[in-house]
């Protein structure tokens, strides 16, 4: 399976992704899904998510503005993902900040994610190392990261996708690395809950293969966010035109991206 065939396929299929992202995200990464060819729908009232996952091809679940109710739509929609054969995707923003977030990130971790993915200081408080993360931005480098990311999805049996320079994604044996991206991708907010939705969206169409269906989705924005950089005055117009750069990607630029860790 090729990562330009994966493409194709989510193209063609446009899944249903069923996503409970924070309110800064909402917008922004609805607009990512769209553009490369899936279908977002924002979804997380408690009385419904539990319903909504059912029908959809993959659940994504982001605590970056976290409340009691919307937690409780959280485990709803995990849940059903998971009596239903759903993958589902965790991303446990900042989640090291405040005693409310890390709690209900562990109660979330219990319910077994396909996917986790979050920055460098993320993966490392999860994995239960220190690290020097502040809110909702990394102070950490990947590379420092990846052992946390290793013993993480050995722990949760999760694939583990670590985002930043140059990405890291391991499912706790095999490993990758994927290159690419800007450095203005940092200084636009929702960049990363917009990628943790669209990994929803691979694992959607190729739920046997975790590790490379994220792994496009990464290479997806690693080719996107160099394109769009090229020609962005700063990240304003950054965030347009990598909107426009994934709607036009060719698959074929993908395998390149992609190297074994
Ligand atoms: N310095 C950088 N150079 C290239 N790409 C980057 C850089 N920092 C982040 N990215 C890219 O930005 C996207 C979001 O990652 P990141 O900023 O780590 O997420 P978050 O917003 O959750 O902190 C990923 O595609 C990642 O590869
Ligand atoms: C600014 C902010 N505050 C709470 S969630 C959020 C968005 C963070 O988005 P990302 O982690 O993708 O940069
Ligand atoms: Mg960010």
């Amino acid at each position: 399976m090729t990562y330009a065939a994966l493409l194709d396929q989510l193209r063609r299929e446009s899944p249903l992704v069923h996503c409970i992202t924070n309110y800064v995200a909402m917008n922004f990464a609805a607009n990512v899904l769209l553009a490369a060819g899936a279908s977002p729908a924002m979804v997380h009232a408690p009385e419904e998510a539990g319903e909504f996952a059912r029908i959809a091809g993959a659940v994504t679940i982001n605590i970056g503005t976290l409340s009691s109710h919307w937690l409780e739509g959280m485990r709803a929609a995990a849940e059903a993902a998971n009596e239903s054969g759903k993958p589902w995707v965790l991303d446990p923003v900042a989640h090291f900040a405040t005693t409310f977030r890390s709690k209900a990130v562990e109660e979330l971790l219990a319910l077994r994610p396909t996917v986790i993915r979050g920055n460098a200081s993320e993966i490392m408080a999860l994995a239960g190392n220190a690290s020097s993360g502040r809110g909702v931005d990394s102070g950490d480098s990947v590379e420092r990261a990846e052992a946390s990311a290793t013993s993480l999805a050995q722990r949760t049996r999760a694939v583990v996708a670590i985002t930043g320079e140059v990405d890291f994604v391991t499912d706790g044996r095999d490993a990758l690395r994927i290159a690419g991206g800007s450095a203005l991708m940092p200084k636009v907010t929702a960049m990363g809950c917009a990628l943790t939705c669209l990994i929803g969206g691979f694992v959607a169409v190729a739920p046997a293969s975790p590790l490379i269906a994220t792994a496009s989705a990464l290479a997806c924005f690693g080719v996107a966010g160099s394109q769009a950089a090229q020609q962005a005055a700063g990240p304003g117009s950054f965030a347009w035109r990598f909107i426009d750069a994934l709607a036009a990607l060719d698959g074929n630029t993908l395998q390149a991206q992609v190297m074994p860790a």
